[in-house]
């Protein structure tokens, strides 16, 4: 297992206290839960998008890495509670707050409460791209072919 020192700004009082401080749920956890960090439960009807502070923010400090906001397949496949963005990127210089953008996709109103895990933080590994400019690539077995080119079965 590698873990990675990650330093980690609290910026709501009741995180650690009302608020859980947020951890890996099993020993395997790719992700880490985020928590409302809201002051009342907050009502989504369908259709509707919030943007949902988490009372955290993080440094990752290393161009290497990222972090990507990914929804709860519980919130998700239940209650039609995913994203907003769809996935949220947390670049390795960004030293805001973590935000969620909660999306009610569903047909049915949805309240989030106060604390509650509505999206999952996972480190990644990053690899910048350094572009060399070709006229040709060589041909790979592929080639240009996509998009369902290889047929269905
Ligand atoms: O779900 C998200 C997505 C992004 N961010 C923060 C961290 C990220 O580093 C920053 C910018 O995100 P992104 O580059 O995806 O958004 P943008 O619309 O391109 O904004 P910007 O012009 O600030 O890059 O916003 C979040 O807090 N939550
Ligand atoms: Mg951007």
């Amino acid at each position: 297992m590698t873990t990675k020192k990650l330093q980690v700004r609290i910026l709501d009082e009741r995180i650690g206290n009302q608020i859980a401080f947020p951890e890996y749920a099993t020993d395997g956890s790719a992700g880490l839960d985020l928590r409302a960090c809201l002051d009342q439960p907050l009502t989504l009807e369908p259709g509707q998008t919030q943007l949902i502070k988490t009372g955290l923010s993080i440094h990752i400090g290393d161009p290497a890495l990222a972090a990507m906001i990914l929804p709860r397949s519980g919130l998700g496949h239940k209650h039609g509670i995913v994203l907003g963005n769809l996935v949220g990127l947390i670049d390795s210089d960004y030293q805001g707050e973590l935000m969620v953008s909660c999306w009610n996709r569903g047909q049915t109103t949805f309240t989030i409460e106060v604390g509650e895990r509505i999206a999952q933080l996972v480190l990644v590994p990053v690899v910048q791209a350094d572009f060399e400019v070709v006229s040709e690539f060589n041909v790979s077995d592929r080639g240009e072919g996509g998009f369902g080119s290889t047929g269905t079965h």
